[in-house]
């Protein structure tokens, strides 16, 4: 089987590393590559590691550019997928990276993002229970945001374990923040330097990942949500704790049964702790649970690549469901080193 696909936002880091993993993808051809205003420049200049690539130039993202693929990954800002994907058929799989249709609360959406909701489609985290089953028939799929996928994989499997109040305290590289010019991301200012944003409940992932981890424990879980940012280009490394309602609980054996057969997921062994190297590049999520004794507190530490399992890993990995692929097609669990 060979798919033909197109990546609008190719210029950006999402849409990159969409089109990274896809060149070892063994049943996909690479079609329209879609920008903004660096549309009618070469993709090289923006992504000079995507050699094979290099002499394609972006396009315009319009419907009719993206229109004739099987399989449209939009790696635009949020608010651009609603109106391009109504113009495509449900004959083309969309995959979407932004926002607009992971919240499946219009209340929330125009809390936290503004405006009309878009509608929500699948949500691309298979792991989650019922999740998968969902993905296999989609043709519109939401892929979740970064911080949503490390912190809702790392409590998922204690939901119902623990009372439902959840803190998240999650570190970032920088590339989770996006190409485009930010002045807290200037390299002076991040680098040698870590700092804390969207702190006291104001960060528009914190109702994604209480949707998540709600639909879970079927009752409302409130979230606690702090996001880092490190000067780092890729990783996030999220501590996430929680009451434990048995303070005997046996967590190791919950979690072990939970991610047994996951393919991307992995518990490590007993003293060993995730780290953002450990996961770069690769689609794996690393997890290590712990009880705090002194306050019966479920603590759980989780890494991922915030563009690969983070974003385009995610897609890509929702691609293989829904075409009835091999979920691993195209994706590797083993890190960079060192
Ligand atoms: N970075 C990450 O870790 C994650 C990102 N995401 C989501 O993925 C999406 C893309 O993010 P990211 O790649 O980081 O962002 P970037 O800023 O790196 O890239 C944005 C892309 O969208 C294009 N673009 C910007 N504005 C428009 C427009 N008005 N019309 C058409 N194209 C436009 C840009 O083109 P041009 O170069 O021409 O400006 C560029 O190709 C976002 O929705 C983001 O939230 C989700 C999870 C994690
Ligand atoms: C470090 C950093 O800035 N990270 C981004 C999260 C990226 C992401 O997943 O954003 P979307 O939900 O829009 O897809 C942020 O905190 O806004």
């Amino acid at each position: 089987m060979t798919v033909r696909i197109a990546v609008a936002g190719a210029s950006g880091y999402a849409g990159g590393e969409v089109l990274r993993l896809l060149l070892g993808h063994p049943d996909v051809e690479i079609g329209a590559l879609t920008a903004g205003g660096n549309a009618g420049s070469k993709l090289f200049a923006h992504q000079p590691h995507l050699l094979p690539l290099a002499d394609r130039v972006l396009e315009e993202t319009t419907a009719d550019t993206l229109k004739g693929h099987d399989i449209v990954f939009l790696a635009l800002p949020h608010g651009h997928s609603a109106e391009i994907a109504a113009q495509l058929g449900e004959d083309t799989l969309v995959i979407d990276c932004g926002a607009d249709h992971r919240l499946t609360d219009p209340v929330a959406w125009d809390r936290w993002y503004g405006g009309t909701h878009a509608g929500s489609w699948p949500y691309g985290l298979p792991e989650l229970p019922g999740h998968r089953d969902e993905l296999r028939d989609a043709r519109r799929i939401a892929v979740p945001g970064c911080y949503p996928t490390v912190s809702s994989l790392a409590l998922a499997p204690a939901m119902g374990l623990v009372e439902p109040e959840v803190t998240v305290v999650a570190v970032s590289g920088t590339s989770g923040a996006g190409k485009s010019l930010k002045a807290n991301l200037l390299g002076s200012e991040v680098m040698g330097s870590l700092s804390a944003y969207g702190v006291g409940g104001a960060h528009r992932h914190t109702p994604e990942i209480a949707q998540n981890l709600s639909k879970v424990a079927q009752e409302q879980v409130k979230v606690s949500f702090t996001p880092v940012l490190a000067p780092l280009p890729r990783g996030i490394l999220a501590t996430c704790s929680a009451t434990l309602k048995d303070g005997d609980t046996d967590v190791r054996a919950v979690y072990e049964k939970a991610y047994a057969d996951e393919p991307f997921v992995h518990l490590l062994p007993e003293g060993h702790w995730p780290t953002t190297g450990a996961v770069l590049g690769s689609n794996a999520v690393q997890l290590q649970v712990a009880v705090d004794r002194d306050l019966d507190r479920l603590v759980v530490v989780a890494a991922i690549d915030n563009l690969a399992k983070g974003t385009a890993g995610a897609a890509v990995q929702c691609m293989n469901l829904a075409l009835g692929l091999p979920e691993t097609t195209g994706l590797s669990t083993v890190g960079v080193a060192p």
